[in-house]
C-alpha cells in the first residue's frame, strides 16, 4: 500500500483516482484484467500503473512493455505519459503496437539466423529488397494471382474484401479447412489464398513478408525458439495491453507466450467497445479470461468521467440489448445535460440541413464531431459544411469516392454530352449504356472520325442493324438534351434514360460488386450536383471537394469540426456528436439484419457496439439522425426504436423492437432443452457441439472448423437447432 503515491500523483497531475483505479494500479503480481467502460479511464490508469510501478516498485522502465492496439494509441499513451510524468521519471515507458514489437522478434530472429525477408506492404523501400528487380507489392501479388485465378481484373472494391480475408485468415489462425468455409464475396479465395502463400514462399531463403506475416512468423519463431522466448520473457517483467477487446487470436498467442511465467500481465479491454471482429478480432479470450488464467483478478471500472447522465444512463441501457459480454453497469457522478436528441427527418438531404442549422452559433468547432459508419457518408456532410464556411478535419481521408470508376463514368458521359465527336471518351462508356455498341463498331468508327457527332457516323456509316440505330437515334437526343440540362436533370437522364443505373445491376450481378455501394455513389453525386447551374460548374465541384478532402488532414488542431467513422472515433471525446445516416441497410446493414434474422449474433452485436462507441463519444450533447427517404422510401435504424424506448417506455410503437423481441405468436415455441457438449444439427451450419451455455447465448463449434455464437431463443423459434 503506498497511499503518498497517489497523493502526491493528485499534486503533481491533478488527478484523484477511484478506489478501483487505484486497486488496479496497485495490483503487481499475477493476471489483471481491467474491463472498463468508455470514458472511465483506461488510458490514465494504464500511465498511473506505470509510473507506479517506475516510481514505487523501482521497475526499471525497460523491463515495462506497454501494448496498444493501433499506432496512434501508441503515440497518444506516450504524449500522456510524457506529459504527466516527465518531470519525475525523466524517461519514457515503451508503447508500441503488438505489429511492432513481432516485427522485432522477425528482426532479431532473422539477424541471428540470417534470414532474408523482404516486406511486401506499406511504403516499400527499394533497399529492403535484397534483389535487383522492382520492387514488389502485396496488392501487385495479390492482382496478379486474382486475374489468373478469375480470369477478370480485380476491382478496388475486391482489392479491399480480398485483403481484408487474408488478414482475417492470419490473425484468426485459421486452418486451410476452415478457409474453405469463409463467407465472401471473393470468388475462389480459398485457391487465391493459397497461391498467395506459395508465392510468398517460392524461395524458402528468402521469404516475402506482408504485415500479417509478421504476427504469424513472431508466434513461430517464439514457440520454436525457447531460448529467444526466454530472453524477451527475462527483459519485461511487465506486460500491460490496451484496447484489448480488439486484439486477435495470434495476438494473444504472442502476448500469453511472452507473459510467461510470471504472467504480469495487465489486459485492459472494453468488451463492448469490440469492433473489428471482420478483420480478426477475437473478443472470446477477453470473455473466457479466467480459461486461460483461473487465478486472475478481475476489476471493473464503470464510472464514466467523459458524458452527461443522460448519456451514459441511455448508452448503458441500450449495450444492454448484447448478450455476449461482462455484465458492466456504466454510471456517472456527472450531472445531467441536454436530452438525447433522436430526430427521423423526412428526406436525406434534410440532414445536413439539420447539422448545419445546429452549427449556426458555434464557435467552438473543434468539440463537434459528426459520425458515420461508411466513409461515403463524408462526401455531403464535406460539401455542406464547406458551403456554409464551416472549417473540418477529417480523421481517415479515404479518396475512393474521388477515384472510383462510378464517378469517372459519369464525368465520361457529360464530356461525352459536351463534345459529341469525342471517340476516345465513347469508347471509355460505350458499355456502360445501351447502346449495344461492339467491339468492332467502335473499331470502325475511329477509322471513319472526322470531328461529327459519333452517333451520326455510326448511324450513317457503320454497319448495324435497324433496331440498333433506332436505338442510338434515341441515345443521341438524350446526350444531345444533357448538354443544355442543369447536372442534376443529366445525372437522372444517366441514371435512367442512358440505362446506367440498370448497367450497375447487371455489373453487379455478374461480377459480384455491391449494388447498394454503387447506388450509393451515384446518390451521393447527385446530391453534389444539386443545385449546381451548369455541368462546368459541376466538374469544378468535384475537383474543389477532393482538393478540400486532402487538406482536411492537416487540419487537425484547428477550430474544425471532426469527421469520422464510428471505427476512427474510438478513443475520442466531444462536447457534441452527430451521428448520421442512422437507417436500417447502414447501421446495421442489410448484411447484419439477415445475419440476425437467421439467429445469429455476431454481426448484429458488433453492429450495436458501433453505435454505443458513437453515443459514448459525446459529452453533453447527442444527436441521432435518420430520414425516410433517399431515391427511395428508407427505414430509420431499429436501433432508433432502442433508444426511443429507453427514453420514453411508454410512448415507443411496438413494432420498433422487432428484430429483438419475439412476436407473442412465436413467444409460444418453447426453448430447445439444450446443455454444454450436447451434440447438435443447425440448418445452414451442419453438426456441432455446443462449447459454452449462458444465458441465451449458445456457443457451437461446428464440425466444418467455425464457431458460432447464436441465440437460443430465435433459433428455437425459428426451428434453426434440433438436437442429435
Ligand atoms: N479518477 C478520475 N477523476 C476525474 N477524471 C478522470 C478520472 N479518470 C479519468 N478521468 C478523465 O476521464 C476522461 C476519460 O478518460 P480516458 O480517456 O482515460 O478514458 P478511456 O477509458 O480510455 O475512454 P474510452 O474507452 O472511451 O476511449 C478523461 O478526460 C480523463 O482525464
Amino acid at each position: 500500500m503506498s497511499p503518498d503515491f497517489f497523493e502526491r500523483m493528485e499534486i503533481e497531475t491533478g488527478t484523484k483516482l477511484n478506489a478501483v483505479q487505484r486497486q488496479a494500479i496497485e495490483h503487481d503480481q499475477g493476471p489483471l484484467l481491467l474491463l472498463a467502460s468508455p470514458g472511465s479511464g483506461k488510458t490514465t490508469t494504464l500511465n498511473f500503473k506505470i509510473a507506479y510501478l517506475i516510481l514505487e516498485k523501482k521497475v526499471n522502465p525497460r523491463a515495462i512493455l506497454g501494448l496498444t492496439f493501433s499506432k496512434a494509441a501508441a503515440h497518444e499513451m506516450a504524449e500522456r505519459f510524457h506529459d504527466w510524468f516527465h518531470h519525475l521519471i525523466g524517461t519514457t515507458a515503451s508503447f508500441s503496437t503488438i505489429h511492432s514489437f513481432a516485427f522485432q522478434v522477425v528482426r532479431d530472429y532473422a539477424a541471428v539466423n540470417r534470414l532474408h525477408y523482404t516486406i511486401i506492404e506499406g511504403t516499400i523501400e527499394k533497399s529492403a529488397s535484397h534483389r535487383p528487380e522492382q520492387p514488389l507489392h502485396k496488392r501487385m501479388v495479390l492482382r496478379r494471382i486474382f486475374q489468373e485465378i478469375n480470369r477478370s481484373v480485380i476491382t478496388e472494391d475486391q482489392m479491399d474484401e480480398l485483403l481484408r480475408m487474408i488478414s482475417f485468415v492470419k490473425n484468426r489462425l485459421l486452418l486451410p479447412k476452415d478457409i474453405e468455409t469463409l463467407k465472401t464475396t471473393i470468388k475462389h479465395f480459398p485457391e487465391i489464398y493459397s497461391a498467395y502463400e506459395q508465392f510468398k514462399l517460392r524461395d524458402p531463403l528468402h521469404p516475402l513478408m506482408d504485415f500479417d506475416d509478421m504476427l504469424t512468423y513472431a508466434n513461430t519463431i517464439l514457440a520454436e525458439n525457447p531460448e529467444l522466448l526466454a530472453s524477451y520473457q527475462r527483459r519485461f517483467e511487465y506486460i500491460l495491453t490496451d484496447e484489448s477487446q480488439d486484439t486477435s487470436l495470434v495476438q494473444h498467442q504472442l502476448v500469453e507466450k511472452l507473459a510467461l511465467p510470471h504472467n504480469n500481465l495487465c489486459v485492459v479491454a472494453d468488451d463492448d467497445q469490440t469492433l473489428y471482429s471482420w478483420r480478426g478480432a477475437d473478443v472470446s479470450k477477453i470473455i473466457h479470461f479466467k480459461d486461460t488464467y483461473p487465478d486472475a483478478t478481475v476489476l471493473y471500472m464503470e464510472q464514466n468521467y467523459r458524458s452527461s447522465r443522460e448519456i451514459v444512463e441511455t448508452a448503458n441501457r441500450f449495450i444492454q440489448r448484447n448478450k455476449v459480454r461482462h455484465p458492466k453497469k456504466m454510471f456517472t457522478e456527472n450531472p445531467s445535460s441536454r436530452p438525447i436528441v433522436v430526430e427521423t427527418l423526412p428526406a436525406y438531404e434534410d440532414q445536413t440541413r439539420y447539422v448545419i442549422r445546429q452549427l449556426r452559433d458555434e464557435t467552438n468547432f473543434q468539440e463537434v464531431a459528426v459520425l458515420y459508419r461508411n466513409n461515403s457518408s463524408s462526401i455531403n456532410i464535406m460539401n455542406a459544411l464547406d458551403l456554409a464556411g464551416i472549417p473540418f478535419y477529417i480523421k481517415d481521408v479515404d479518396h475512393k469516392f474521388f477515384s472510383h470508376w462510378v464517378l469517372k463514368d459519369v464525368l465520361h458521359f457529360i464530356e461525352l454530352a459536351n463534345d459529341p465527336s469525342d471517340v476516345d471518351i465513347l469508347a471509355q462508356i460505350h458499355t456502360k449504356f445501351a447502346g449495344y455498341i461492339s467491339k468492332v463498331q467502335l473499331q470502325r468508327l475511329y477509322e471513319l472520325r472526322n470531328g461529327d457527332n459519333v452517333f451520326d457516323l455510326l448511324i450513317q456509316h457503320v454497319d448495324m442493324k435497324f433496331y440498333q440505330k433506332k436505338q442510338l437515334k434515341t441515345i443521341k437526343s438524350v446526350f444531345a438534351a444533357m448538354q443544355t440540362a442543369r447536372p442534376s436533370a443529366a445525372l437522372a437522364l444517366i441514371r435512367n434514360e442512358l440505362g446506367y443505373e440498370k448497367n450497375l445491376k447487371k455489373m453487379s450481378d455478374s461480377l459480384g460488386f455491391s449494388i447498394d455501394f454503387l447506388l450509393e455513389m451515384l446518390n451521393t453525386i447527385e446530391n453534389v450536383a444539386s443545385d449546381l447551374p451548369t455541368s462546368l460548374a459541376f466538374k469544378e465541384r468535384i475537383l474543389h471537394l477532393e482538393q478540400l478532402m486532402r487538406q482536411a488532414k492537416s487540419n487537425k488542431h484547428q477550430n474544425a469540426v471532426t469527421l469520422s467513422t464510428f471505427h476512427s472515433a474510438k478513443g475520442l471525446e466531444f462536447n457534441r456528436v452527430f451521428m448520421i445516416d442512422l437507417i436500417n441497410g447502414v447501421l446495421p446493414s442489410s448484411d447484419n439484419i439477415k445475419s440476425y434474422k437467421d439467429g445469429q449474433l455476431e454481426e448484429m452485436e458488433e453492429a450495436v457496439r458501433l453505435f454505443y462507441v458513437g453515443m459514448t463519444r459525446a459529452r453533453y450533447e447527442l444527436h441521432l439522425l435518420s430520414y425516410r427517404y433517399k431515391s427511395k422510401p428508407v427505414e430509420e435504424s431499429l436501433f432508433l426504436g432502442n433508444i426511443r424506448h429507453i427514453l420514453n417506455p411508454s410512448q415507443t410503437v411496438k413494432k420498433e423492437i422487432r428484430y429483438a423481441q419475439r412476436s407473442t405468436e412465436q413467444a409460444s415455441v418453447p426453448l430447445l432443452p439444450v446443455e454444454k457438449n450436447m451434440r447438435i444439427r443447425h440448418k445452414s451450419f451442419g453438426d456441432g457441439t455446443i462449447i459454452h451455455l449462458m444465458d441465451d447465448v449458445l456457443e457451437i463449434q461446428f464440425d466444418k472448423g467455425i464457431d458460432k455464437q447464436l441465440s437460443l431463443q430465435v433459433c428455437s423459434e425459428n426451428h434453426l437447432l434440433t438436437i442429435l
